[in-house]
């Protein structure tokens, strides 16, 4: 890194500039034409805040309690493969940075690191001191022992929460990865999860199967064999988020993989007042998509997320400069969050509401829900 970056957009350019084009493409690509990556982020910046002054809020907060976990602030770090990919410690480094932040980290199933290496890097991180809560991601496998001893190690090592990603019926269509060649890790690297679980294939990519078998009986037998949460990711439709409650999921990420699946889906922005109206609270919701400022943190909780999720600003900032980069991250969007919400007026999360922001030209004839 050649100067201190001040923002996420920093550590991107610093990606670029350091990482082989092929990895940099495999983080910054999503599927087909790319229009929902490009739409998540064109979302925060059509939604315009509307601050309230004199609150009197020297005092601010930025803790959140989700499952009875705490963590120190609104942005948990989503689930990405390969951190090893771009950093020779890849998940331990994340960690760590995510556990002195008091930030939640949503382990990758697809993870270089072993999950149960990556919780203890993390509560060795916080000397004693309580670390943040860790979740795991789980692509749900056709075989079920597969899946339920993914679980038995998330559990083993002590994750308090499962992620279970239904965005991934296939893999999504990235053509940057297709015109780059890549397909695999490199020789050395591999996922860690994985290993020893299928015969003849020790932590191969391969092993991680995406399927169009999956049903809702899926997830009721998964709700079966675990006490810990369960979130869904990748729920867009209303309609999908009312099922989901109704077979006794625990919680929401609001997801379009970063535009990395179902290429021309909504920005999930835009999509969260139809959710958040669909659960009515019953469930939290945690949004990820094209989050890169404080800004859109307070947008996207002002209209009912609980939390929101980064992807790609991890992997640049792991990318540029390993743990200090990553923990550089998130001091800025604290910082930037801090900010955000002494000038909108608010002293905590509980003080986001829909008052705070308007949409210019959504109004009630663009067919647009608005709270
Ligand atoms: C490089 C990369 C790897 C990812 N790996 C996973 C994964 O293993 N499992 C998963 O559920 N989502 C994965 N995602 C999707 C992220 O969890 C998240 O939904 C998305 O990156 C959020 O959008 P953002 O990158 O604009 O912040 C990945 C995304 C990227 C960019
Ligand atoms: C099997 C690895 C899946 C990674 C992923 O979900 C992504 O790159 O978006």
């Amino acid at each position: 890194m050649t100067a201190v970056a001040l923002s996420v957009r920093d550590f991107e350019a610093a990606a670029r500039a350091t990482l082989d084009p092929v990895y940099a493409d495999f983080i910054a690509g999503g599927a087909r034409d790319e229009i929902t990556v490009r739409a998540n982020e064109a979302a925060f910046g059509e939604l315009q805040l509307l601050p309230r002054v004199l609150r009197g809020n020297a005092v601010r907060s930025l803790d959140i309690t989700l499952f009875g976990g705490r963590a120190s602030m609104p942005v948990l770090l989503s689930p990405t493969a390969f951190h090893k990919l771009v950093d020779p410690e890849g998940e331990v480094a994340t960690a760590r940075a995510a556990a002195a932040a008091g930030a939640i980290m949503v382990v990758s199933m697809a993870s270089t690191v072993a999950v149960g290496e990556i919780a203890e890097a993390a509560r060795r991180a916080c000397e004693g001191a309580d670390p943040p809560p860790l979740w795991f991601q789980l692509y749900l496998q056709p075989d079920r022992e597969i899946t339920e001893a993914l679980v038995r190690r998330a559990t083993d090592a002590g994750c308090a929460a499962l992620v279970v990603t239904v965005d991934s019926a296939v893999l999504g269509a990235g053509e940057r990865n297709r015109r780059n060649g890549f397909h695999d890790l490199p020789p050395g690297l591999r996922c860690e999860n994985l290993v020893d679980l299928r015969d003849g294939e020790n932590g191969h990519v391969r092993q991680i199967l995406m399927s169009a078998e999956f049903t809702w009986e899926h997830v009721d037998w998964l709700r079966g064999i675990t006490d810990l949460p369960i979130l869904l990711k990748g729920v867009l439709h209303p309609d999908d988020a009312r099922l989901a409650v109704r077979h006794g999921v625990d919680g929401l990420v609001l997801s379009n993989h970063g535009g990395r699946q179902l290429d021309t889906v909504p920005a999930t922005l835009e999509l969260l007042p139809e959710i958040a109206a669909a659960v009515e609270g019953r469930v939290p919701v945690v949004l990820d998509g094209g989050v890169r400022r404080g800004t859109d943190v307070v947008k996207a909780l002002a209209l009912g997320a609980s939390a929101v999720g980064i992807g790609r600003p991890v992997m640049w900032a792991l990318a540029d400069s390993g743990e200090k980069g990553v923990r550089r991250l998130l001091e800025l969007l604290r910082e930037e969050l801090d900010d955000t919400l002494a000038l909108c007026g608010a002293s905590g999360v509980a003080d986001l509401t829909p008052e705070l922001v308007r949409f210019p030209s959504w109004g009630p004839r663009s067919g647009r829900v608005v709270p």
